[in-house]
């Protein structure tokens, strides 16, 4: 899904202004990093695109989809197609890995035998297959933040909005979990993602926007940028 912001301003009660006068295209398949401070704005930016919050003012498109104009009926069909990971994972502790999985295909009402065979190929291909039974609690945080990304693209999103995937994990996680986040790019979807790991925007490069107090300062199509260099 193309993604159109436009003179976006996000102010929180009573005046803290979080994004001010955004303006942001992001086309189809395009894989986008976003940097800057604690507080520049880029999870707000992120949970806008979500349609967890809405903009005080200006315009945001996704797809076919005004996000400010959408009724709160259709927001159930714009979310499918939407996959979030979170670094703190949001896993459903009472629930194994494969029915953390499962439970998001069962919302939507698909039938149970399809519903096990998708689990099971995005098990396989995060390399989760064997440890389905566990419990988010008995597993690393590695194979959490990838059952976290099996749960965000089981059900195939066009797009998928990453807020710091890679915080907390070593680096050889991190490159893993990076590695899967490109290889879903590559078969398609939109990713946005949130970082300040250098390493991971050096490593695995693509476009960088940079936010500094809510504004848009810089955008790099290939991302040779220094995080923190000159602020
Ligand atoms: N629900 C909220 N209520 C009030 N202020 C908020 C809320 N959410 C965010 N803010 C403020 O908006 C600004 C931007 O925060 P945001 O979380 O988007 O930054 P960030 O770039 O994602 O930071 P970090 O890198 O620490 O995750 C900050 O000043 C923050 O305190």
């Amino acid at each position: 899904m193309d993604i159109r912001m436009a003179g976006v301003t996000k102010i929180f009660h009573p005046d803290i202004v979080a994004l001010e006068d955004v303006y942001l295209n992001v086309k189809r398949g395009e894989f986008v990093y976003f940097v800057g401070h604690t507080g520049s704005g880029k999870t707000t930016l992120l949970r806008m695109l979500n349609r967890e919050l809405s903009p005080s003012s200006g315009q945001i498109i996704v797809g076919k989809h005004n996000l400010r104009k959408m009724r709160l009926g259709q927001l159930p069909f714009y979310r499918r197609q939407v996959g979030v990971v979170f670094q703190d994972f949001k896993l459903l502790p009472h629930l194994n890995a494969a029915e953390n999985v499962a439970f998001v295909l069962e919302a939507i009402g698909m039938p149970g035998r399809q519903v096990a065979e998708r689990v099971k190929a995005i098990l396989t291909k995060l390399d989760l297959w064997k440890r389905r039974f566990l419990y988010p609690e008995q597993m690393s945080g590695g194979e959490q933040q990838r059952l976290a990304i099996a749960r965000a693209v089981v059900n195939m999103p066009s797009l998928l909005i990453a807020d710091e995937p890679t915080g907390n994990l070593d680096m050889e996680t991190a490159e893993s979990i990076m590695d899967i986040l490109f290889s879903i790019n590559a078969s398609g979807t939109t990713v946005l993602m949130a970082t300040h790991n250098q390493y991971v925007v050096d490593a695995f490069r693509a476009r960088v926007v940079r936010l500094s107090r809510g504004r848009i300062v810089s955008d790099e199509p290939r991302g040779e940028v220094e995080l923190y260099g000159d602020l």
